[in-house]
């Protein structure tokens, strides 16, 4: 069986992000990113001077751990970073699903993996120029051709007034999959400390700009969702 570069495991906790929010679901958060967005909230599972946190852990390990952490009662298991796509994850999706779990998995879409199929939700989260990344659209759309669009949903980070133009021509690309706009979360602590008060204020302020701009547009394709987990624990690890 394979082994997996594992940040963090965690939960029960709730989904508080997108198409999933408020479900019951155990985190499996992979170590490493092939991206590094100017507000990343995950430091601790991306940049390489926190790696000695990740353990290398055989897919069993991983499994058993989740088991653990649900009481062996089959729920939804989120596949996470980093880039979850990096690690090959396939072994643990197959030895999950038998036994009644679920798999969802993030992504920012720029690794295709021929197991994606087997996800019952991929969410693919484009990152507007506010992060300062660049999408590659071309491996974007090889990821929701792996998963299947029927499978897929965009999740899209918005920050501001260029963002918010940015994720409606992104979502112009896609008009049939569910689209999720969620306000971006300006204070990213350092990894170490990640209990630091978040300003909850400005993620408020920027959750009802966007229903207004939304309005305004007269656009009403998009859910428009805070981080649940955010409003409710800060940026804590590990909920
Ligand atoms: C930490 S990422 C890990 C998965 C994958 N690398 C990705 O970006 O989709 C999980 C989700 O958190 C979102 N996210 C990261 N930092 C954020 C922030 N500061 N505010 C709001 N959402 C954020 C990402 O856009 C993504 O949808
Ligand atoms: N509760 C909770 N919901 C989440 N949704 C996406 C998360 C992530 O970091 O990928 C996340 C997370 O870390 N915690
Ligand atoms: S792609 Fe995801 S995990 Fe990687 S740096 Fe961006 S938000 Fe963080
Ligand atoms: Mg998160």
């Amino acid at each position: 069986m394979s082994t997996l570069r594992i940040a963090e495991i965690f939960g029960p906790t709730i989904q508080g992000e997108g198409a999933l929010i408020g479900l019951p679901t155990v985190f499996v958060r992979a170590g490493g990113c092939d991206y590094r967005c100017r507000w990343c909230d995950s430091l601790h599972a991306v940049d390489n001077a926190h790696r000695h946190g990740w353990t290398p852990m055989e897919t069993r390990h991983v499994w058993a751990k989740v088991r653990e952490l649900s009481g062996e009662v089959p729920l939804t298991v989120s596949l996470s970073g980093g880039n979850p796509a990096i690690q090959p994850f396939r072994a643990l999706i197959e030895t999950g699903k038998p036994e009644g779990y679920r798999f969802a998995m993030e992504t920012q879409g720029s690794v295709a993996r021929d197991w994606f199929d087997l996800l019952d939700m991929l969410v693919l989260s484009p990152k507007p120029p506010s992060s300062g990344e660049t999408v590659d659209w071309a491996r974007f759309e090889e990821c929701l051709e792996a998963a299947g669009p029927a499978r897929c949903v965009l999740k899209i980070v918005v920050f501001d007034e260029e963002d918010y133009l940015w994720a409606k021509a992104a979502a112009a690309r896609f008009p049939t999959l569910p689209l999720y706009l969620q306000p971006g979360n300006h204070t990213p602590p350092p990894p170490e400390a990640l209990d630091a008060a978040i300003d909850m204020e400005g993620i408020l302020q920027r959750m009802r700009w966007l229903v207004d701009r939304t309005a305004e547009d007269r656009w009403f394709a998009p859910h428009i969702l805070p981080q649940l987990h955010v409003l409710l624990w800060g940026n804590r690890r590990g909920v």
